[in-house]
């Protein structure tokens, strides 16, 4: 059986999939797992197709240091004894630069180029990089395509990626990139099955997951993004603090003495949810908390999601449906009704009864316009484009290069 393999290694996860390649280039989800607590308490979870349990193991912690050895034990696992040898791996690859407007097929010379952005991503680009660096190295043959957040907004109209600073930093790629765009791009691809006439129109996606940003789309194309020369813009998320006047970056280097690396470790890791509620980065443990920050934190987070959608829907002059997305977005129904009341201005009104049973449709008949909730799946859009980008190779003979 032909099989893709999908990795999105994070900085402290690694997930992945194995979807069979049937005819015609369907694709069937057969095994969803993911190796997290590296550097805590390693765990190896997997489902099968109909989530039939696969695997629950735990691993001493120092055999598990780092994302590489997470990523040799899920493969050793999926090659020992489940005797699965992927025609191709693909990758979730955060920051693809102003270059990579589509995904590649990997050799030595893109992760060279990929790793110039490492800075640009620290929480993601060097965990993205490492497991295609091991398989580089372990299986020469095996064709491995980079999928990347960013690539789905470069259909952003040019004004929209400046920054107003001197022109040569632009064209040294200090611009506005956008992210999550493999996020985005599965739920534009969807909306067309859920609602085909609004699907050509204006419809702004709210993904909200520990990393959070909200896109504008125009006829299914990325317009405009919250997030911009990295990821830490936009909305606040779990750690990171989203939008911020470059006075606090200053601020922090020159009155508080702090070094620049330390700083690079507060934006993506010290604030957000977590800094502001000193409770927790995870939604659910805000929730439920009682701390006064913890609601403070909630409300915040509401707010500029308010605030951004308002700001969106000028870019789009107009607006025909709102989605939501991701770990928030799809599962808390709290937080879904606070920002549809933040939206009020725009006419929308929820259904509650919906909005509890994680309906598609959650607006209320009364509604202005509709408001989705659509589960993205970032795996089947790497898995769809790693099988395109084979199949359109002028030499594809997969079977050649399979891993034996
Ligand atoms: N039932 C829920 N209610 C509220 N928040 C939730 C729920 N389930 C998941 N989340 C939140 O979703 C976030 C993780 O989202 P996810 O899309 O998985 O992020 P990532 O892929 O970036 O790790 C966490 O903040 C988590 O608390
Ligand atoms: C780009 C980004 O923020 O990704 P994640 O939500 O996976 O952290
Ligand atoms: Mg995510």
């Amino acid at each position: 059986m032909d099989t893709i393999l999908v990795v999105n290694a994070g900085s402290s996860s690694v997930k992945f999939q194995v979807f069979a390649v049937e005819g015609e280039g369907k694709l069937q989800r057969l095994i969803k797992g993911q190796m997290d607590g590296i550097g805590s308490r390693p765990r190896l979870r997997a489902k099968g197709a109909e989530s039939d349990p696969l695997a629950d193991r735990v691993y001493p912690i120092e055999s598990v240091p780092d994302v590489s050895a997470a990523m040799s034990i899920a493969g050793g696992w999926l090659r020992d004894e489940l005797r699965i040898s992927p025609m191709a791996v693909g990758h979730r690859v955060v920051h693809g630069g102003p270059q990579y407007e589509r995904p590649v097929l990997i050799d030595h010379g893109v992760v060279a180029r990929l790793e110039r952005f490492i800075t640009l991503a620290p929480l993601h680009q060097p965990y993205n990089l490492a497991p295609i660096r091991s398989l580089l190295a372990n299986f020469p043959d095996l064709p491995q395509v980079a999928c990347f957040d960013t690539a789905f907004h470069r259909t952003h109209d040019a004004v929209a990626d400046y920054y107003a600073i001197p022109h040569q930093l632009h064209a040294e790629g200090v611009r506005r990139y956008g992210f999550h765009g493999l996020s985005y791009e599965y739920v534009a691809k969807t909306m067309p099955q859920v609602a085909p006439e609004i699907a050509k129109g204006r419809v702004i996606v709210a993904h909200l997951g520990s990393g959070a940003s909200m896109c504008a789309l125009k006829g299914g194309r990325s317009a405009e993004s919250t997030m911009g020369f990295t990821a830490l813009d936009g909305l606040p998320m779990g750690t990171r603090p989203g939008q911020l006047d470059p006075g606090v970056v200053l601020y922090l280097l020159s009155e508080k003495g702090m070094a620049a690396s330390a700083v690079q470790n507060f934006l993506y890791r010290d604030c957000g949810l977590k800094g502001l509620s000193g409770v927790s980065n995870d939604m659910r443990e805000l929730e439920i908390s009682e701390d006064p920050k913890a609601k403070l934190a909630i409300e915040y987070f509401v707010y500029r999601i308010g605030l951004n959608a308002g700001m969106l829907a000028a870019a789009l002059q107009g607006l025909d449906a709102f989605v939501f997305t991701a770990g928030i977005g799809e599962n808390s129904v709290r937080i879904r009704a606070l920002i549809v009341d933040k939206l009020a201005w725009l006419g929308v009104t929820l259904d509650p009864a919906e909005n509890s049973r994680h309906a598609r449709l959650i607006s209320g008949s009364d509604s202005r316009i509709p408001v989705y909730v659509i589960p993205t799946d970032e795996e089947l859009m790497i898995a769809r484009h790693t099988l395109s980008l084979l199949a359109n190779r002028p030499s594809s003979s997969f079977r050649q290069e399979r891993v034996s």
